[in-house]
């Protein structure tokens, strides 16, 4: 089989990881590339690791040039997908690394991203309970954002044994903040120094978090999450606390049975503990789970790439299922080191 795909926002981050990937992968073709300002120039101007593409040019983010492909991936800013998507049809597949599709609550998104709700598509988050069915026959893909996928992965299987009020505190490279310059994160700032934002319940994963969770849990989970930028492109840790309700739980056991099956989620050996760079350019999520004894708090550290398992990655797992492909297709659980 052989799959002909377009990606809109090749001049991008997450653009281009799909495209690395993507260039491993032996059912895919690749079709038109499109970006905004940047239409017109050439991708190596933006990419120069893709080098077998580096003759193309990049083309104006339209409906019509995306249309005829078999897959559409939308690498674009939120706010950019819904209307591209209602003119492209439900014989292509649509999958979307922006945040557009992910809340299922009209309200959630006003509150959140503001303006109309553009309504939900399937969850691309296949290890999550229930999510894997919906993927296999779906026609439009929500990736998650990077945050949720590290911190739901974390602590979704203690759902319904901690109490439904958890802490994350995740820290991430900068990559995540997209390509497009921002004050705070011009090289001098951000070199040498860690720093918290969207602190106290502001950051906009806090809601995607929350869904995800509760989804699991099946009541409301509050989540108190604080975001930390460090000096590295790329990659997430996040540690991840709840109560639990009776602190004799054996919780690697449960971690150990939730992730057994799944090739992308790995529960390491007691006394290691997760890091970014073990995880770098692989499709992996690193986990370890501990028990404070004197709070009886669960403590689960988690590592994942932000541009892999959290965008362009969790998009080519999802593509594969959609297409019926062995999910690891095209797809490296092992990381760069050092
Ligand atoms: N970076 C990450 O770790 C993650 C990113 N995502 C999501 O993926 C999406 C892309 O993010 P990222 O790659 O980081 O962002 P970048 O800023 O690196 O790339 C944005 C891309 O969108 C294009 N673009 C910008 N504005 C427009 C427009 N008005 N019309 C058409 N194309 C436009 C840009 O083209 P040009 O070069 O011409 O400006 C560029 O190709 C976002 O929705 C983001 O939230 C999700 C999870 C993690
Ligand atoms: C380090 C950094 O700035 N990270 C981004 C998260 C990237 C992401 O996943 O954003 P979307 O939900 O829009 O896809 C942020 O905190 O806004």
């Amino acid at each position: 089989m052989t799959v002909r795909i377009a990606v809109a926002g090749a001049s991008g981050y997450a653009g281009g990881e799909v495209l690395r990937l993507l260039l491993g992968h032996p059912d895919v073709e690749i079709g038109a590339l499109t970006a905004g300002g940047n239409a017109g120039s050439k991708l190596f101007a933006h990419q120069p690791h893709l080098l077998p593409l580096a003759d193309r040019v990049l083309e104006e983010t339209t409906a019509d040039t995306l249309k005829g492909h078999d897959i559409v991936f939308l690498a674009l800013p939120h706010g950019h997908s819904a209307e591209i998507a209602a003119q492209l049809g439900e014989d292509t597949l649509v999958i979307d690394c922006g945040a557009d599709h992910r809340l299922t609550d009209p309200v959630a998104w006003d509150r959140w991203y503001g303006g109309t709700h553009a309504g939900s598509w399937p969850y691309g988050l296949p290890e999550l309970p229930g999510h894997r069915d919906e993927l296999r026959d779906a026609r439009r893909i929500a990736v998650p954002g990077c945050y949720p996928t590290v911190s739901s992965l974390a602590l979704a299987p203690a759902m319904g044994l901690v109490e439904p009020e958890v802490t994350v505190v995740a820290v991430s490279g900068t990559s995540g903040a997209g390509k497009s310059l921002k004050a705070n994160l011009l090289g001098s700032e951000v070199m040498g120094s860690l720093s918290a934002y969207g602190v106290g319940g502001a950051h906009r994963h806090t809601p995607e978090i929350a869904q995800n969770l509760s989804k699991v849990a099946q009541e409301q989970v509050k989540v108190s999450f604080t975001p930390v930028l460090a000096p590295l492109p790329r990659g997430i840790l996040a540690t991840c606390s709840a109560t639990l309700k009776d602190g004799d739980t054996d919780v690697r056991a449960v971690y150990e049975k939730a992730y057994a099956d799944e090739p992308f989620v790995h529960l390491l050996p007691e006394g290691h503990w997760p890091t970014t760079g073990a995880v770098l350019g692989s499709n992996a999520v690193q986990l370890q789970v501990a028990v404070d004894r004197d709070l009886d708090r669960l403590v689960v550290v988690a590592a994942i790439d932000n541009l892999a398992k959290g965008t362009a990655g969790a998009a080519v797992q999802c593509m594969n299922l959609a297409l019926g492909l062995p999910e690891t297709t095209g797809l490296s659980t092992v990381g760069v080191a050092p």
